[in-house]
């Protein structure tokens, strides 16, 4: 497969259309992006003198300053020629112009383009309500902003209080691409989805972090894509192995949507986790710094990664053990050992709890539900499976396929798999 046009050129083909349309704020951006991946192509100076002429009629300083280093260029191509021609014309250098065209005339050009190019007005095409937003302003009625912070680049802050199961965000991915790691196939694929991009989201895509180097579309994607795709305003929240939020994919919508794990104070970060469950709350800080580094290229910063001493072995032994605990649910014999399931399920629970990690607790209930309906414990059955609904609904989302599928068993703890088998033991223990 071909691997497509570099960045710069894509870009630039972007700015291009921006310019068309009198975007001329974007296309000035555009162009600005496309000169920092490539320096040496006098094109996009040119461009983007020209596009800061359209935007700033009355301040010829910046156009100027692109020019001059334009004008630095010694064009020996006849098109650079005409254009340069342009360029002298818009600074009101109608001599210097005027000579562009009778050298471009002599090498090749045609008479009749550069005698209309000579009549023209380089403002000609400028509309008078030419105005474009480059980037949305922090909307705070939202619910969160995008701001720097400390330590991890950007990352979007409550600006309100959120309770455990509040929406946060509903994001419609800009793009989706098939999972791959051959980079023949991501470039091309990568690069034809940017093409597709509004000039618009192209900007906004090019502000976001990058975190591998090489290929700067492949980059962006990699540094922040999601599962279901690259989101513009979800890809700002940082990870946290304590997180405070949760993402996941509602398919009705098509859209990503983030609710609150815990309640959230106004002004705190909004952190999601980007490893899933057991990855996180089944690892130590070790395990976890090594699998952030193996795929995603960064050192966790984040509180429970920030931990030093006893409090950070307590963290890890946490983790250890409830990592045990989770693998041993489905060795224990279910018909021998059934409390034991259940004892440990809650332990598994309380342990993620005093570790503050406000996930991932169905992956302990489901287990115990399933158990107790097992043994017919309708009671116990009916506590577990309502506990696994809750927690679906707060991390998901009432309307979630998973929430709506922990709803069947919640009503009728009889559709679990081999409900009923057993009877006469009784499975107490609750969180
Ligand atoms: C999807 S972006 C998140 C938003 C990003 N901070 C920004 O400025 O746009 C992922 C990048 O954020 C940074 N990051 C996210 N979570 C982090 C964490 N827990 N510790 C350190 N860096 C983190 C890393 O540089 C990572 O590559």
């Amino acid at each position: 497969m071909a691997m497509g046009s570099p960045p710069a050129e894509i870009i630039k083909r972007q700015a291009n259309k921006a310019f068309e349309a009198s975007d001329f704020q974007v296309a000035t951006s555009l162009y600005s992006h496309a000169m920092r991946l490539d320096a040496a192509n006098p094109l996009y100076v040119l461009n983007r003198a020209m596009s800061n002429l359209k935007l700033t009629k009355c301040d010829i300083s910046r156009p100027a300053n692109d020019i001059s280093i334009y004008l630095g260029t010694t064009p020996k191509r006849s098109k650079r020629l005409f254009r340069r021609a342009r360029a002298r014309k818009a600074l009101g250098d109608e001599t210097g112009a005027r000579k562009d065209l009778e050298t471009y005339v002599a090498r090749g050009g045609q008479q009749k383009v550069a005698d209309a190019e000579a009549l023209s007005d380089p403002l000609a095409t400028t509309k008078s309500n030419a105005t474009t937003t480059l980037v949305p302003a922090a909307d705070t009625s939202a619910g969160y902003e995008v701001k720097d912070t400390a330590l991890m680049g950007k990352g979007a802050f409550a600006t309100r209080v959120f309770h455990r199961g509040d929406l946060i965000l509903t994001e419609k991915p800009l793009f989706a691409l098939p999972e791959s790691n051959d980079l023949r196939e991501i470039i091309p694929a990568v690069s034809a989805a940017v093409e597709r991009l509004s000039p618009t989201d192209l900007l906004q895509l090019l502000s976001l972090h990058a975190s591998y180097g090489g290929n700067l579309f492949v980059d962006i994607y990699r540094t922040n894509t999601m599962p279901c795709g690259l989101c513009l305003v979800a890809s700002r929240f940082n990870h946290s192995c304590l997180p405070n939020a949760r993402y996941s994919f509602h398919a009705p919508s098509k859209c990503l949507r983030i609710f609150a794990l815990t309640d959230v104070a106004r002004g705190e970060e909004l952190c999601v986790s980007y490893l899933s469950s057991r990855n996180v709350y089944g690892s130590t800080r070790a395990q976890r710094q090594r699998r952030f580094l193996a795929s995603f290229n960064f050192s966790c910063g984040c509180p429970a990664c920030s931990l030093t001493g006893a409090d950070l072995e307590a963290s890890d032994a946490r983790r250890r053990e409830a990592a045990v605990l989770w693998d041993g649910l489905t060795k224990h014999d279910p018909r021998l050992h059934g409390g034991r399931v259940v004892r440990d399920a809650v332990r598994g629970i309380r342990l993620l709890r005093e570790e503050g990690y406000m996930a991932d607790a169905d992956d302990f209930a489901l287990d115990a539900a399933a158990l107790c309906a097992l043994h017919s414990d309708w009671e116990s059955a009916k506590y577990w499976a309502k506990f696994n609904y809750d927690t679906k609904c707060a991390e998901f989302g009432k309307d979630h396929e998973h929430a709506r599928e922990a709803k069947v068993y919640c009503d009728d703890p009889r559709r679990y798999a081999q409900s009923g088998m057993y009877s006469g033991q009784k499975f107490p223990a609750r969180v």
